[in-house]
């Protein structure tokens, strides 16, 4: 693996030589920068080896008496370095203090060479602010991972981190207008000054839309809140108006609020970074631009503020037609929340592929470029990473090479486990985005050619055969490996359930080339049993996924879904297919079991997957406000009739009463009307469905206008 800096610099020449790493040195810079985060790195650098006459390291900001002599060298770009390693000197010389450690952390990177080559690096960011907005629903992260991630993004150059957790209930409502109480305040504290450490801007964010109210009592409850945030040293501060209904959402009062805060507190202050506002309309394909509402932000809010954007949908790349589309209206580049490796709508999978899909040319156009990762800290590092480099230097950006220096910087000692791992969980699986990755892309063709040649003509393609055979042996390898590491246990445990999975993956894939191997070979004793550990090994998937990560949205452990699995369950049946032609046996032939099939023309529910735990079926649940046309409807088809239980919904609203209507329809073809009961005092509906077998049922907006509801649950139960 050659060594690259990270992220990708601008400018990197080599002089073909090399000089060994002196173990004393002595720093040469103006005496008032000895607090500076630059030179505590570079003393970490060198423990207690700094000395008098030691080696020379030169260390100065633009406008130094010290690096007069590089002025020419130093880009002129805010974050901009010049790092220069010659044969008896080091230079280090920012075009600001950012600037300066950073040419430290790259001069770190080059110091766990064998020797320091004699390089000159001539570096600077394409974009201004780049880094992580902790803004996912689900398990906020841990102050230890946070810390960690603070040191990540000092070494990986990225310098902002908005704090924004969903379910952080002093950022959000019920308790913006309160406090910290003591402990989380010091928390807080601790976080700043790791930030500051690593020349991190930390923005505290605000969540108050969803009980806003637009009076000055609210206001000074904002202004407050944001002062005793100031006395914890935080010094950058968001407000976000996502996922709100009601009056919150009104634009003017949304800029007039902020001006207020931009005037008499962000320009008071003088020390406090530009505000950060995330809007109502944040995607194109929620706004409505002759509604006026971002033309209204772009034309009131004071220019310093900055407006973030998710690109044309909640989850979306983003490329130069993005930009084109929103910066004119908002009058200003906007500021990018990429939400990638986000993984709170697809909770029971990892995202730990390749970062792919924005615009290499689209530098000039962003503010910013922020990501919303997983609810796994240490998981989103792959995706971070490499967001890192792109972000730095984005015409130089390579998606797999990037990706596979995340892996080595990740776990340097199982590099070619985790690589193995993550290149088999990286897809999203059906959600109500329609977002997809890649997945097990270096295996596809061999896994095609032999579900092709088997299922077709019931023929072994040798050399795909061995493929997948190798492949499903360094699966469990990797797995075993994982699981035993030694290094990155916080890593470790975060993934633990999928690697328990991935294990069981490659175990299942081994029996089914078994199967297949056996069928086409005529060994039908041998075939019996070993498509009886096939199906043990799926038993023991389903166990998993049922035991792990339960959660109210996507529970469960899923891993090699897009390819590795479709292939190994198709293989399983058409063996057993085959098997029960020759034999004339009967054998259970249904491999990964999927007996509901959900049908919608509301579009926003039509692709919403539907799982089955055990014997509860269930459609997975989504946090849009559903826009529901009249006479639109939602089906649950059965794959034959089956008794059903209790039918839940929860549709955000009680009162259905003449506005919606659930029927069933049973074996005999006829339909019948089902009548729905308040269940608990929130918003929970249940119906009997009866003791005839159903064959589907259907819930339909019958009241003749568009109906804008939630859709919190829709589950049902087999008795
Ligand atoms: C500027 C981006 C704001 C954003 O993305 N908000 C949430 C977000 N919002 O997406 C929605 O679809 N939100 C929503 C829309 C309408 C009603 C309720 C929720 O999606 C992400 C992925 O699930 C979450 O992690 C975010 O917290």
């Amino acid at each position: 693996q050659n060594f690259q800096i990270q992220p990708t610099p601008q400018q990197y020449v080599t002089l073909q030589d090399s000089l060994e790493i002196p173990l004393q040195v002595s720093l040469i810079t103006d005496k008032s920068y000895e607090n500076l985060p630059a030179v505590s790195l570079v003393e970490n650098l060198w423990k207690g080896q700094i000395k008098e006459n030691g080696f020379p390291i030169y260390l100065g900001i633009q406008g130094d008496k010290l690096v007069k002599k590089y002025k020419k060298n130093i880009p002129n770009k805010s974050e901009g370095y010049y790092l220069s390693i010659e044969k008896d000197k080091i230079i280090v010389a920012g075009a600001d203090e950012q600037g300066l450690f950073y040419g430290i952390q790259t001069l770190a990177q080059l110091l766990t060479l064998p020797k320091l080559p004699l390089v000159q690096v001539t570096d600077y960011p394409d974009l201004p602010y780049r880094g992580v907005v902790e803004g996912f629903y689900g398990t906020p992260w841990s102050q230890d991972a946070r810390l960690r991630q603070l040191e990540f993004y000092g070494k990986n150059k990225l310098n902002v981190y908005l704090y924004g957790p969903k379910d952080d209930p002093y950022h959000s409502t019920p308790n913006w207008r309160k406090p910290y109480p003591p402990q989380e305040a010091a928390q807080l504290k601790a976080l700043v000054d790791k930030a500051k450490e690593n020349e991190v801007i930390f923005y505290w964010a605000i969540h108050p839309g969803q009980d806003i109210r637009w009076n000055t009592e609210d206001r000074d409850a904002l202004m407050k809140k944001f002062e005793s945030m100031y006395e914890l040293g935080v010094r950058a501060f968001a407000v976000f108006f996502d996922d709100i209904s009601g009056e919150g959402t009104k634009a003017e009062k949304q800029a007039e609020l902020l001006n207020y805060l931009d005037d008499n507190f962000v320009k008071v202050k003088g020390d406090v970074a530009p505000l950060v506002m995330c809007p109502t309309e944040y995607n194109k394909s929620w706004s409505d631009v002759k509604g006026g509402y971002l033309t209204t932000l772009g034309d009131k809010l004071n220019k310093g503020i900055q407006i973030m954007w998710t690109g044309d949908r909640v989850i979306a790349c983003i490329d130069k037609p993005s930009m084109e589309f929103i910066n004119p209206l908002l009058k200003r580049k906007a500021y990018i929340w990429w939400n990638f490796p986000v993984s709170d709508y697809v909770r029971d999978h990892l995202l730990m592929g390749p970062v792919y899909g924005n615009g290499l040319d689209i530098k000039d156009d962003m503010a910013a470029f922020v990501s919303n990762p997983m609810e796994r800290a240490e998981a989103s590092k792959i995706a971070l990473y490499s967001i890192a480099d792109y972000a730095w230097n984005l015409e130089s950006y390579d998606s797999d090479n990037s990706w596979k220096r995340a892996i080595q910087d990740l776990m340097p000692q199982h590099a070619k486990y985790l690589e193995t791992f993550a290149a088999h969980n990286s897809d999203l699986g059906e959600n109500g985005h329609g977002f997809r990755r890649d997945e097990s892309v270096a295996l596809q063709p061999a896994l095609k050619a032999l579900q092709e040649s088997y299922t077709k003509e019931g023929k072994i393609d040798e050399k795909a055969y061995l493929e997948v055979s190798d492949a499903c042996q360094q699966i469990i390898l990797s797995a075993d490996m994982l699981m035993a590491s030694k290094t990155n246990r916080p890593l470790i445990e975060e993934i633990k359930p999928w690697l328990i999975q991935f294990k069981l993956v490659g175990e299942y894939g081994q029996q089914v080339l078994q199967m297949i191997q056996e069928q086409a070979t005529g060994k039908t004793e041998d075939f019996k049993e070993t498509y009886a550990h096939a199906q043990a090994l799926q038993v023991q998937m389903g166990e998993v996924d049922a035991t792990y990560n339960q959660n109210p949205y996507q529970p469960g452990v899923k891993s090699g879904s897009k390819c590795l699995m479709p292939t190994f369950n198709s293989l399983f049946e058409a063996s057993t297919i085959r098997y029960n032609q020759q034999q004339g046996t009967q054998l259970d032939t249904r491999a990964e079991y999927q007996p509901y099939t959900l049908n919608s023309d509301v579009s926003q529910l039509a692709l919403l997957p539907v799982r089955r735990k055990g014997r509860t079926g269930a459609v997975s649940s989504s946090n849009e406000v559903i826009l529901w046309q009249s006479n639109g409807q939602l089906t649950l088809a059965m794959d034959y009739p089956r008794t059903l239980g209790n039918i839940v919904l929860d549709l955000g609203t009680l009162d259905i009463e003449g506005k919606f209507v659930l029927e069933v329809q049973t074996a005999d073809g006829n339909w019948k009307t089902l009548e729905l009961k308040p269940a608990n005092n929130k918003t929970l509906l249940v119906a009997q469905a009866g003791s005839e077998q159903v064959v589907q049922f259907r819930l339909k907006n019958t009241s003749g206008t568009l109906q804008k509801v939630y859709f919190k649950r829709c589950s049902f139960n087999e008795l």
